[in-house]
Protein backbone atom coordinates (compact mmCIF):
# COMPACT_ATOMS: atom_id res chain seq x y z
CA UNK A 1 0.00 0.00 0.00
CA UNK A 2 1.49 3.19 -0.78
CA UNK A 3 -0.64 6.35 -0.16
CA UNK A 4 -4.83 7.66 0.22
CA UNK A 5 -6.34 6.92 3.17
CA UNK A 6 -6.31 2.92 3.47
CA UNK A 7 -2.37 3.19 3.57
CA UNK A 8 -3.28 5.75 6.33
CA UNK A 9 -4.92 3.54 8.27
CA UNK A 10 -1.79 0.83 7.63
CA UNK A 11 0.48 3.22 8.90
CA UNK A 12 -1.18 3.96 12.13
CA UNK A 13 -1.74 0.14 12.67
CA UNK A 14 1.71 -0.53 12.28
CA UNK A 15 2.16 2.16 14.83
CA UNK A 16 -0.16 1.35 17.48
CA UNK A 17 0.60 -2.98 17.19
CA UNK A 18 3.19 -5.06 18.95
CA UNK A 19 5.19 -5.62 15.81
CA UNK A 20 5.09 -9.31 16.52
CA UNK A 21 1.19 -9.18 16.14
CA UNK A 22 1.83 -6.39 13.30
CA UNK A 23 3.70 -9.39 11.40
CA UNK A 24 1.54 -12.07 12.33
CA UNK A 25 -1.37 -10.17 10.51
CA UNK A 26 1.02 -8.74 7.68
CA UNK A 27 2.94 -11.78 7.11
CA UNK A 28 2.73 -14.55 4.51
CA UNK A 29 4.40 -18.24 3.69
CA UNK A 30 7.80 -18.47 2.53
CA UNK A 31 9.34 -15.89 0.66
CA UNK A 32 6.14 -14.02 0.87
CA UNK A 33 6.25 -14.03 -3.40
CA UNK A 34 2.38 -14.85 -3.07
CA UNK A 35 1.30 -12.08 -0.64
CA UNK A 36 3.16 -9.12 -3.01
CA UNK A 37 1.77 -10.65 -6.10
CA UNK A 38 -1.85 -10.44 -4.84
CA UNK A 39 -1.33 -6.85 -4.85
CA UNK A 40 0.96 -6.15 -7.60
CA UNK A 41 -1.76 -8.27 -10.29
CA UNK A 42 -4.25 -5.32 -9.85
CA UNK A 43 -1.45 -3.41 -10.69
CA UNK A 44 -0.75 -5.20 -13.73
CA UNK A 45 -4.72 -4.69 -14.47
CA UNK A 46 -6.31 -1.40 -16.35
CA UNK A 47 -9.69 -0.61 -17.30
CA UNK A 48 -11.32 0.45 -20.45
CA UNK A 49 -14.25 2.84 -19.35
CA UNK A 50 -17.13 2.90 -21.46
CA UNK A 51 -17.93 6.45 -22.44
CA UNK A 52 -21.77 8.25 -22.92
CA UNK A 53 -23.65 5.59 -20.86
CA UNK A 54 -24.27 8.06 -18.22
CA UNK A 55 -26.49 7.02 -15.05
CA UNK A 56 -27.20 9.35 -12.06
CA UNK A 57 -27.09 7.46 -9.72
CA UNK A 58 -25.16 4.11 -9.26
CA UNK A 59 -26.64 1.03 -7.30
CA UNK A 60 -24.02 -1.18 -5.50
CA UNK A 61 -26.20 -3.82 -4.19
CA UNK A 62 -25.44 -7.55 -5.06
CA UNK A 63 -27.70 -10.53 -3.15
CA UNK A 64 -25.78 -13.32 -2.42
CA UNK A 65 -27.15 -16.43 -0.61
CA UNK A 66 -26.63 -16.22 3.03
CA UNK A 67 -26.94 -12.26 2.84
CA UNK A 68 -27.41 -9.13 0.65
CA UNK A 69 -24.36 -6.13 0.24
CA UNK A 70 -25.05 -2.78 0.15
CA UNK A 71 -21.46 -2.68 -1.31
CA UNK A 72 -19.66 -5.13 -3.45
CA UNK A 73 -17.18 -5.70 -0.31
CA UNK A 74 -17.59 -8.21 2.67
CA UNK A 75 -15.02 -8.65 5.27
CA UNK A 76 -12.89 -11.97 4.99
CA UNK A 77 -12.31 -14.21 8.37
CA UNK A 78 -9.62 -13.37 9.95
CA UNK A 79 -8.39 -14.97 13.10
CA UNK A 80 -7.89 -13.17 16.82
CA UNK A 81 -9.23 -9.48 16.88
CA UNK A 82 -8.98 -8.65 20.36
CA UNK A 83 -4.99 -8.56 19.24
CA UNK A 84 -5.62 -5.23 16.79
CA UNK A 85 -8.09 -4.01 19.78
CA UNK A 86 -9.70 -4.73 23.13
CA UNK A 87 -13.31 -5.13 21.76
CA UNK A 88 -11.84 -7.25 18.58
CA UNK A 89 -14.76 -9.17 16.72
CA UNK A 90 -17.42 -7.04 18.75
CA UNK A 91 -16.21 -3.39 16.97
CA UNK A 92 -15.66 -5.36 13.30
CA UNK A 93 -19.14 -6.97 13.46
CA UNK A 94 -21.10 -3.32 14.22
CA UNK A 95 -18.36 -1.52 11.43
CA UNK A 96 -20.04 -4.29 8.99
CA UNK A 97 -23.33 -4.38 9.91
CA UNK A 98 -23.38 -0.68 9.95
CA UNK A 99 -22.20 -0.43 6.39
CA UNK A 100 -24.72 -2.81 5.48
CA UNK A 101 -22.42 -5.64 4.82
CA UNK A 102 -21.50 -9.10 5.77
CA UNK A 103 -18.59 -10.08 8.20
CA UNK A 104 -17.66 -13.35 7.87
CA UNK A 105 -16.33 -14.26 10.90
CA UNK A 106 -13.54 -16.91 11.48
CA UNK A 107 -13.24 -19.64 14.02
CA UNK A 108 -10.37 -18.41 15.31
CA UNK A 109 -12.09 -15.47 16.76
CA UNK A 110 -11.36 -14.18 20.40
CA UNK A 111 -15.12 -13.24 20.89
CA UNK A 112 -18.03 -16.12 20.51
CA UNK A 113 -19.91 -16.01 17.67
CA UNK A 114 -22.80 -16.08 19.41
CA UNK A 115 -21.89 -12.21 20.85
CA UNK A 116 -20.71 -11.33 17.74
CA UNK A 117 -24.04 -11.80 15.91
CA UNK A 118 -25.73 -10.15 18.34
CA UNK A 119 -23.44 -7.19 18.10
CA UNK A 120 -23.99 -6.58 14.73
CA UNK A 121 -27.55 -7.46 15.08
CA UNK A 122 -27.69 -4.95 17.68
CA UNK A 123 -26.64 -2.04 15.17
CA UNK A 124 -28.84 -3.69 12.57
CA UNK A 125 -31.43 -6.11 12.79
CA UNK A 126 -31.42 -7.88 9.59
CA UNK A 127 -27.39 -7.90 9.48
CA UNK A 128 -25.94 -11.22 8.29
CA UNK A 129 -22.84 -13.05 9.86
CA UNK A 130 -21.44 -15.68 8.24
CA UNK A 131 -19.21 -18.46 10.35
CA UNK A 132 -15.87 -19.64 8.41
CA UNK A 133 -14.50 -22.92 9.87
CA UNK A 134 -11.63 -25.47 9.03
CA UNK A 135 -13.58 -29.16 9.18
CA UNK A 136 -12.01 -30.32 12.32
CA UNK A 137 -10.08 -33.39 12.68
CA UNK A 138 -12.38 -34.63 15.11
CA UNK A 139 -16.15 -34.59 13.57
CA UNK A 140 -18.03 -34.34 16.76
CA UNK A 141 -16.00 -31.22 17.23
CA UNK A 142 -16.93 -29.45 13.73
CA UNK A 143 -20.55 -30.79 14.65
CA UNK A 144 -20.52 -28.47 17.62
CA UNK A 145 -18.98 -25.48 15.70
CA UNK A 146 -21.91 -25.41 12.94
CA UNK A 147 -24.39 -26.12 15.75
CA UNK A 148 -22.87 -22.76 17.69
CA UNK A 149 -23.00 -20.81 13.89
CA UNK A 150 -26.50 -21.97 13.58
CA UNK A 151 -27.75 -21.06 17.19
CA UNK A 152 -25.59 -18.25 17.27
CA UNK A 153 -28.07 -17.32 14.06
CA UNK A 154 -25.30 -16.76 11.33
CA UNK A 155 -26.55 -17.31 7.14
CA UNK A 156 -24.20 -18.59 5.57
CA UNK A 157 -20.99 -21.64 6.73
CA UNK A 158 -17.58 -20.83 4.84
CA UNK A 159 -15.44 -24.00 4.47
CA UNK A 160 -11.72 -22.98 4.11
CA UNK A 161 -10.16 -25.70 2.06
CA UNK A 162 -6.78 -24.54 1.20
CA UNK A 163 -5.38 -25.24 4.82
CA UNK A 164 -5.05 -28.97 5.05
CA UNK A 165 -1.95 -28.37 7.19
CA UNK A 166 -1.05 -24.91 8.84
CA UNK A 167 1.29 -21.95 6.35
CA UNK A 168 4.47 -21.52 8.05
CA UNK A 169 4.89 -18.04 8.32
CA UNK A 170 8.95 -17.44 8.55
CA UNK A 171 7.97 -13.59 10.25
CA UNK A 172 6.26 -16.20 13.57
CA UNK A 173 8.91 -18.32 13.27
CA UNK A 174 11.21 -15.37 13.92
CA UNK A 175 9.45 -13.52 17.23
CA UNK A 176 9.13 -17.23 18.70
CA UNK A 177 4.56 -16.39 17.89
CA UNK A 178 2.80 -19.28 18.75
CA UNK A 179 0.31 -18.58 21.68
CA UNK A 180 -2.07 -15.66 22.07
CA UNK A 181 -1.36 -13.44 25.08
CA UNK A 182 -2.77 -14.18 28.66
CA UNK A 183 -7.00 -13.60 28.33
CA UNK A 184 -7.15 -14.03 25.01
CA UNK A 185 -8.58 -17.13 23.25
CA UNK A 186 -9.66 -18.71 20.50
CA UNK A 187 -13.33 -18.57 22.24
CA UNK A 188 -15.26 -20.69 19.86
CA UNK A 189 -13.08 -23.71 20.57
CA UNK A 190 -14.14 -23.47 24.49
CA UNK A 191 -15.78 -26.67 26.10
CA UNK A 192 -15.93 -28.49 23.05
CA UNK A 193 -16.39 -32.54 22.95
CA UNK A 194 -12.55 -33.95 23.88
CA UNK A 195 -11.96 -30.40 25.46
CA UNK A 196 -10.78 -29.28 28.43
CA UNK A 197 -14.19 -28.59 30.45
CA UNK A 198 -14.21 -24.72 30.54
CA UNK A 199 -11.01 -24.81 28.26
CA UNK A 200 -10.05 -24.09 24.70
CA UNK A 201 -9.36 -26.65 22.46
CA UNK A 202 -6.74 -25.98 19.66
CA UNK A 203 -8.03 -25.48 16.12
CA UNK A 204 -7.18 -28.60 13.93
CA UNK A 205 -5.61 -28.69 10.55
CA UNK A 206 -6.83 -31.97 9.41
CA UNK A 207 -4.06 -33.09 5.95
CA UNK A 208 -7.23 -36.03 4.95
CA UNK A 209 -9.46 -33.08 5.28
CA UNK A 210 -11.89 -34.59 1.81
CA UNK A 211 -14.90 -33.68 0.03
CA UNK A 212 -16.49 -36.17 1.98
CA UNK A 213 -15.97 -33.70 4.94
CA UNK A 214 -18.03 -31.32 3.23
CA UNK A 215 -21.13 -33.73 2.12
CA UNK A 216 -21.19 -34.55 5.98
CA UNK A 217 -21.78 -30.66 5.90
CA UNK A 218 -24.08 -30.10 3.58
CA UNK A 219 -25.77 -33.27 5.01
CA UNK A 220 -25.16 -31.34 9.19
CA UNK A 221 -27.18 -28.20 8.04
CA UNK A 222 -29.04 -26.29 5.52
CA UNK A 223 -27.03 -22.99 5.55
CA UNK A 224 -25.77 -22.11 2.45
CA UNK A 225 -22.43 -23.72 2.18
CA UNK A 226 -19.38 -21.53 0.36
CA UNK A 227 -16.37 -23.29 0.05
CA UNK A 228 -13.36 -20.92 0.37
CA UNK A 229 -9.45 -21.28 -1.25
CA UNK A 230 -10.16 -22.52 -4.41
CA UNK A 231 -7.96 -21.86 -6.99
CA UNK A 232 -7.94 -25.18 -9.69
CA UNK A 233 -11.24 -24.51 -11.59
CA UNK A 234 -11.77 -28.37 -11.81
CA UNK A 235 -12.46 -27.96 -7.64
CA UNK A 236 -14.50 -25.44 -8.56
CA UNK A 237 -16.48 -27.55 -10.72
CA UNK A 238 -16.75 -30.67 -7.79
CA UNK A 239 -17.65 -27.61 -5.74
CA UNK A 240 -20.76 -26.68 -7.43
CA UNK A 241 -21.34 -30.23 -8.06
CA UNK A 242 -20.93 -31.62 -4.30
CA UNK A 243 -24.01 -28.99 -3.71
CA UNK A 244 -22.51 -25.50 -2.37
CA UNK A 245 -23.77 -21.84 -2.89
CA UNK A 246 -20.87 -20.37 -3.48
CA UNK A 247 -17.14 -20.59 -4.41
CA UNK A 248 -14.25 -18.17 -2.83
CA UNK A 249 -11.31 -18.15 -4.98
CA UNK A 250 -8.34 -17.12 -2.69
CA UNK A 251 -4.95 -18.05 -2.08
CA UNK A 252 -5.47 -17.38 2.13
CA UNK A 253 -3.99 -13.73 1.56
CA UNK A 254 -0.26 -15.41 0.43
CA UNK A 255 -0.86 -17.59 3.68
CA UNK A 256 -0.51 -21.08 2.55
CA UNK A 257 1.26 -22.55 -0.30
CA UNK A 258 3.54 -19.62 -1.72
CA UNK A 259 3.89 -21.02 -5.58
CA UNK A 260 0.22 -20.21 -6.60
CA UNK A 261 -0.95 -17.46 -8.64
CA UNK A 262 -2.58 -14.08 -7.47
CA UNK A 263 -5.81 -14.67 -6.48
CA UNK A 264 -6.91 -12.22 -9.39
CA UNK A 265 -5.33 -14.26 -12.37
CA UNK A 266 -6.93 -17.00 -10.62
CA UNK A 267 -10.31 -15.73 -11.12
CA UNK A 268 -10.96 -15.82 -15.02
CA UNK A 269 -10.76 -19.63 -15.19
CA UNK A 270 -13.03 -20.09 -12.08
CA UNK A 271 -15.47 -18.23 -13.03
CA UNK A 272 -15.65 -20.09 -16.47
CA UNK A 273 -15.66 -23.37 -15.42
CA UNK A 274 -18.12 -22.62 -12.80
CA UNK A 275 -20.02 -20.67 -15.83
CA UNK A 276 -22.84 -18.60 -14.01
CA UNK A 277 -24.25 -21.72 -12.02
CA UNK A 278 -23.11 -20.14 -8.33
CA UNK A 279 -21.84 -17.22 -7.57
CA UNK A 280 -17.75 -16.39 -7.00
CA UNK A 281 -16.12 -14.37 -4.98
CA UNK A 282 -12.56 -13.45 -4.56
CA UNK A 283 -10.58 -12.18 -1.58
CA UNK A 284 -6.33 -11.10 -1.80
CA UNK A 285 -4.51 -8.12 -2.37
CA UNK A 286 -7.97 -5.92 -2.82
CA UNK A 287 -6.51 -2.40 -1.27
CA UNK A 288 -8.66 0.14 -3.55
CA UNK A 289 -12.16 0.92 -5.24
CA UNK A 290 -10.32 0.21 -8.57
CA UNK A 291 -9.00 -3.32 -7.59
CA UNK A 292 -12.69 -4.24 -6.82
CA UNK A 293 -14.23 -2.92 -9.71
CA UNK A 294 -11.43 -4.59 -11.30
CA UNK A 295 -12.12 -8.41 -9.92
CA UNK A 296 -16.29 -7.78 -10.41
CA UNK A 297 -15.56 -6.97 -14.25
CA UNK A 298 -13.99 -10.11 -14.25
CA UNK A 299 -17.28 -12.48 -12.84
CA UNK A 300 -16.78 -12.04 -9.25
CA UNK A 301 -20.17 -11.13 -7.16
CA UNK A 302 -18.10 -9.34 -4.81
CA UNK A 303 -14.98 -9.26 -2.41
CA UNK A 304 -13.19 -9.75 0.37
CA UNK A 305 -11.23 -7.57 2.46
CA UNK A 306 -8.82 -9.21 5.16
CA UNK A 307 -5.82 -6.82 6.20
CA UNK A 308 -7.46 -3.66 5.56
CA UNK A 309 -9.52 -4.39 8.07
CA UNK A 310 -7.47 -5.46 10.60
CA UNK A 311 -5.36 -2.37 10.25
CA UNK A 312 -8.73 -0.28 10.52
CA UNK A 313 -9.21 -1.76 14.05
CA UNK A 314 -5.93 -1.69 14.68
CA UNK A 315 -5.63 2.30 13.99
CA UNK A 316 -9.27 2.84 15.61
CA UNK A 317 -11.73 0.16 16.48
CA UNK A 318 -14.88 0.36 15.45
CA UNK A 319 -14.23 3.23 13.59
CA UNK A 320 -11.44 3.01 11.84
CA UNK A 321 -13.19 -0.74 10.25
CA UNK A 322 -16.20 2.04 9.31
CA UNK A 323 -13.93 4.33 7.31
CA UNK A 324 -12.17 1.06 5.30
CA UNK A 325 -15.87 0.00 4.32
CA UNK A 326 -16.93 3.84 3.28
CA UNK A 327 -13.50 4.49 1.62
CA UNK A 328 -13.85 1.07 -0.71
CA UNK A 329 -17.91 2.06 -0.89
CA UNK A 330 -16.90 5.38 -1.96
CA UNK A 331 -13.92 4.64 -4.45
CA UNK A 332 -16.01 1.25 -5.98
CA UNK A 333 -18.77 4.38 -6.95
CA UNK A 334 -16.65 6.79 -8.27
CA UNK A 335 -14.70 4.18 -10.49
CA UNK A 336 -18.28 2.95 -11.58
CA UNK A 337 -19.40 6.40 -12.39
CA UNK A 338 -15.93 7.06 -14.64
CA UNK A 339 -17.02 3.66 -16.40
CA UNK A 340 -20.28 5.03 -17.03
CA UNK A 341 -21.87 2.21 -15.43
CA UNK A 342 -25.48 2.40 -13.77
CA UNK A 343 -24.88 -1.33 -11.60
CA UNK A 344 -22.10 -4.18 -11.39
CA UNK A 345 -23.74 -5.48 -13.78
CA UNK A 346 -22.04 -2.69 -16.07
CA UNK A 347 -18.80 -4.21 -15.43
CA UNK A 348 -18.12 -6.71 -17.71
CA UNK A 349 -15.18 -8.88 -18.69
CA UNK A 350 -14.49 -6.26 -22.17
CA UNK A 351 -13.11 -3.57 -19.83
CA UNK A 352 -10.14 -5.41 -18.61
CA UNK A 353 -7.03 -5.25 -20.45
CA UNK A 354 -3.13 -6.38 -19.08
CA UNK A 355 -0.79 -3.44 -19.02
CA UNK A 356 2.64 -3.40 -20.43
CA UNK A 357 1.81 -5.91 -23.80
CA UNK A 358 2.70 -3.57 -25.99
CA UNK A 359 1.00 -0.83 -28.34
CA UNK A 360 -1.13 -1.85 -31.01
CA UNK A 361 -2.18 0.65 -33.67
CA UNK A 362 -1.45 2.09 -36.77
CA UNK A 363 1.28 4.22 -36.05
CA UNK A 364 2.35 3.95 -39.28
C1 LIG B 1 -4.03 -12.46 10.04
C2 LIG B 1 -4.87 -13.28 9.11
C3 LIG B 1 -5.61 -14.33 9.61
C4 LIG B 1 -6.41 -15.08 8.78
N1 LIG B 1 -7.17 -16.09 9.31
C5 LIG B 1 -7.98 -16.79 8.50
C6 LIG B 1 -8.82 -17.79 9.05
O1 LIG B 1 -8.83 -18.05 10.25
N2 LIG B 1 -9.63 -18.47 8.19
C7 LIG B 1 -9.64 -18.23 6.84
O2 LIG B 1 -10.38 -18.87 6.09
N3 LIG B 1 -8.86 -17.27 6.31
C8 LIG B 1 -8.04 -16.56 7.11
N4 LIG B 1 -7.26 -15.58 6.55
C9 LIG B 1 -7.34 -15.31 5.10
C10 LIG B 1 -8.40 -14.26 4.77
O3 LIG B 1 -9.70 -14.77 4.92
C11 LIG B 1 -8.29 -13.79 3.32
O4 LIG B 1 -8.25 -14.91 2.47
C12 LIG B 1 -7.05 -12.91 3.06
O5 LIG B 1 -6.71 -12.15 4.19
C13 LIG B 1 -7.35 -12.01 1.89
O6 LIG B 1 -6.24 -11.29 1.57
P1 LIG B 1 -5.98 -9.73 2.00
O7 LIG B 1 -5.53 -9.79 3.41
O8 LIG B 1 -4.92 -9.37 1.04
O9 LIG B 1 -7.25 -8.96 1.81
C14 LIG B 1 -6.44 -14.81 7.38
C15 LIG B 1 -5.70 -13.76 6.87
C16 LIG B 1 -4.92 -12.99 7.72
C17 LIG B 1 -4.15 -11.84 7.14
O1 LIG C 1 -3.47 -17.19 10.32
C1 LIG C 1 -4.17 -17.69 9.43
O2 LIG C 1 -4.05 -17.36 8.24
C2 LIG C 1 -5.20 -18.69 9.75
O3 LIG C 1 -5.87 -19.04 8.85
C3 LIG C 1 -5.45 -19.23 11.09
C4 LIG C 1 -5.90 -20.54 11.22
C5 LIG C 1 -6.14 -21.08 12.47
C6 LIG C 1 -5.93 -20.33 13.60
C7 LIG C 1 -5.50 -19.04 13.46
C8 LIG C 1 -5.29 -18.49 12.22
Amino acid sequence: MSTGPLAELHDKARAVLDPVHYDYYAGGVGDEVVLGENEAAFRRLALLPRVLRGAPTRDLGVDLPGGHLDLPVLVAPTAFHRLAHPEGELATARAAAAAGTVLVSGVASTVAIGDVVAAARAVRAEASVWFQLYPQPDQDVTACLVERAERAGCTALVVTADSPVFGRHRRDAEHGFHDLPAGLAAENMRDLPGGPPGGVRDIGMSPSVSWRDLDRLRELTSLPLWLKGVLHPRDAVLAVEHGVAGVVVSNHGGRQLDLVPAAVEALPAVVDAVAGRVPVLLDGGVRGGGDVAVALALGAAAVGVGRPVLWGLAADGEAGVSRVLAVLRDEVDHVLALCGGRDLADLTPDLVVSRGTGVSGRCG
